[in-house]
């Protein structure tokens, strides 16, 4: 039977076909396509028109199976649909072909908790952590409640049932008893629960119930975590070091890594010593969107594209690295060791070799060589959210800024709300935004026939050599870069419009994409001659834009496309520049000619 046979369920049929629909969200009346609908493995008939826009599809996703349209990636042909604004028509979606749902779930969950004393405070917890551990907070928190037992209507939870389980439903009240003379409620608030503490007059004496808290002891040899040296000259600096050594003593203690359920890869949170802090987060490269063990059913690409146009499945995490590499402070790129925090605040991030059970194994695990995983070890940042969760009013215009940094110069393919974590800072709990996600960044077209393969070897600790990624590039021009799918979520937000700190304005001016390069280089990435030009262009963009006074807004605007048909002006410049290029031109002319044709450019915006 083919999927286009599937009939519609009922009820399904009831929902798509409700009278009123079309008028409802603004249809245009031609004939419906049924379209199958895969949300982690289930198959989902539903029909759209050829006119409906990518939001208003998300908007009866949402109606029809409750997942906000803010948390929805809609993923077709190996592309991820991200222009709300776009039609079906548009996106090549017709009869009977799949549309695949990613769900983006916050893994945080926000418990307020109330005590008849008066004490409020929130919590928050990973919708992967158990009852154990939010009674470990609260203990924590309160330093009073030690033994105390929550239940859900009159049973015990067990200490090991996991926070998502007991979410589930919105109207679920969740009591904690305290040694029988206390109690705690828990009753949602909006999509949070709260939990109330009743009679907490029973002072306790220690707590210590987390030794019954901690997972089962993990036999010690039973993983492996070790850096990627690619440069042997390199001493990695302390910050990584210790990154590493504590995430190896997490698993040493039995803490395994906890999979997130949020994102499109395969990303896992990893433990500290004491199993109450996540310390870093990995990402295994054959994990990645699209790759060949992405754990959330992702099709495997057919031509090695990601799932954005001009990125390349399994090099996210080198990306991960270089966004880490490139992000130096404000008194420029040193060799490491380097201890501070860069200018955007990408967090500190280095390339590891993995191995442990809890990894995505689809065909099976085995402690050998060959289930070792490659990827990125990144810190945790512990954050209340991202920037999805959250009006963006409250951030401030530096932190929007410092970021608008990084995505323009690193033609950042995927800055959406959910890469932008969200911290509270010091006493007076100040906004801190954190970038992460940097997979997707330098994209430039996926050649996949031509005169040359680069292989990027790396030796690890045990010296075992270790080819990590293949991957196909001409080395001689035309170098192609992809500017298509660059978006910025802050291009929205009033704070782009607000001129850039004469700080900003001096870092924007120091910043040089031949030093970048060099940097890359020393760190072990020979970039490939399309990013290295991606690079160099962005750069120049970002310094010329600032040079004249435009916001963040104006330069992001050249660099993103307003429509999905309409090339955006960077893209025109390149084309320009392109079209003037001959086969003899060097990567120097070609780089000079699109620096004037961007100057003539540049010349139509006012002058700040
Ligand atoms: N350094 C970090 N500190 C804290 N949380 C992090 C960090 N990096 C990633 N996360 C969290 O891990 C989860 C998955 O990470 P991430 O968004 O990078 O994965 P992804 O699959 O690349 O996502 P996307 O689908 O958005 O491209 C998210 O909830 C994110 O907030």
């Amino acid at each position: 039977m083919s999927v286009a046979s599937v009939a519609l369920s009922p009820a399904l049929e009831e929902v798509v076909n409700f009278p009123g629909f079309i008028g409802r969200f603004g249809l245009n009346l031609d004939d419906p396509i049924l379209i199958f609908l895969t949300i982690a493995g289930s198959l989902n008939p539903m029909r759209v028109m050829e006119s409906d826009s990518i939001a208003s599809v998300k908007l009866r996703i949402q109606s029809i199976k409750g997942f906000f349209v803010k948390k929805q990636r809609l993923v077709y042909d190996g592309r991820e649909l991200a222009r709300n604004e776009s039609r079906v028509r548009d996106r090549g979606l017709a009869d009977g072909k799949l549309l695949h749902l990613v769900i983006r779930l916050s893994d945080l969950q926000a418990i307020s908790v109330k005590t008849f004393g008066g004490k409020e405070f929130e919590l928050f917890v990973e919708r992967s952590r158990n009852v154990a551990y939010v009674k470990q907070k609260i203990a924590s928190k309160e330093n009073e409640l030690g033994d105390g037992e929550l239940t859900l209507d009159g049973e015990e939870l067990d200490d090991q049932r996991l926070v998502t389980d007991l979410c589930r439903n919105g109207e679920d009240v969740i009591h904690l008893i305290i040694r029988k003379s206390a109690k705690v409620r828990a009753k949602p608030v909006g999509k949070d629960f709260e939990v109330s503490i009743e009679n907490v007059t029973h002072k306790h004496d220690s707590v210590d119930g987390r030794k019954r808290y901690i997972s089962p002891q993990a036999k010690p040899k039973d993983f492996v975590v070790e850096p990627v040296v690619v440069n042997p000259e390199i001493e990695l600096p302390s910050l990584l070091k210790d990154l590493i050594s504590s995430t190896i003593e997490g698993l040493e203690k039995g803490h395994g890594p906890i999979k997130s359920t949020d994102g499109s890869g395969g990303a896992y949170f990893m433990q500290d010593l004491s199993g109450n802090k996540y310390v870093s987060v990995f990402k295994p490269i054959d994990e990645e969107p699209m790759a060949v063990n992405n754990p959330h059913g992702l099709p495997v690409s057919v031509d090695g594209e990601g799932l954005k146009k001009g990125t390349r499945v399994g090099e996210g995490a080198l990306r991960e690295v270089a966004a880490y590499i490139l992000d130096y402070p404000m008194t420029g790129p040193q060799t490491f060791p380097r201890d501070q925090t860069g200018f955007a605040g990408v967090p500190p991030t280095t390339m590891v070799n993995c191995l442990h059970k809890d990894f995505n194994h689809p065909n099976g695990y085995s402690f050998s060589p060959e289930n070792t995983k490659m990827g990125s070890l990144q810190m945790f940042v512990s954050n209340v959210g991202t920037c999805e969760d959250m009006g963006y009013r409250v951030f401030p215009a530096d932190q929007v800024h410092k970021i608008s940094v990084l995505d323009i110069r690193l033609a950042n393919a995927d800055r959406h709300g959910g890469n932008i974590l969200v911290s509270r800072d010091g006493k007076d709990g100040e906004i801190v935004l954190t970038p992460i996600d940097h997979g997707y960044c330098f994209p430039n077209k996926v050649i996949t026939n031509s005169d040359s393969i680069h292989t990027l070897v790396s030796k690890s600790r045990n010296q075992t050599i270790i080819g990590i990624s293949c991957r196909i590039f001409p080395l001689k021009p035309p170098y192609l870069v992809q500017f298509e799918d660059c978006t910025f979520e802050w291009l929205y937000w009033p704070q782009a419009k607000e001129p850039y700190s004469s700080e900003t304005l001096e870092y924007i001016k120091s910043l040089d994409s031949e030093q970048d390069i060099k940097l890359l280089r020393f760190h072990g990435w020979e970039i490939p001659p399309a990013c290295a030009r991606v690079l160099r262009i962005s750069t120049m963009l970002l310094k010329k834009g600032a040079a004249k006074g435009l916001t963040p807004f104006a330069i992001g605007s050249i660099m993103c496309r307003e429509t999905l048909k309409k090339e955006s002006v960077i893209e025109q410049i390149i084309h320009d520049a392109e079209a003037i290029a001959s086969p003899e031109t060097t990567e120097e002319e070609f780089i000079s000619t699109v620096s004037a044709i961007m100057d003539r450019c540049l010349d139509q915006y006012p002058q700040n």
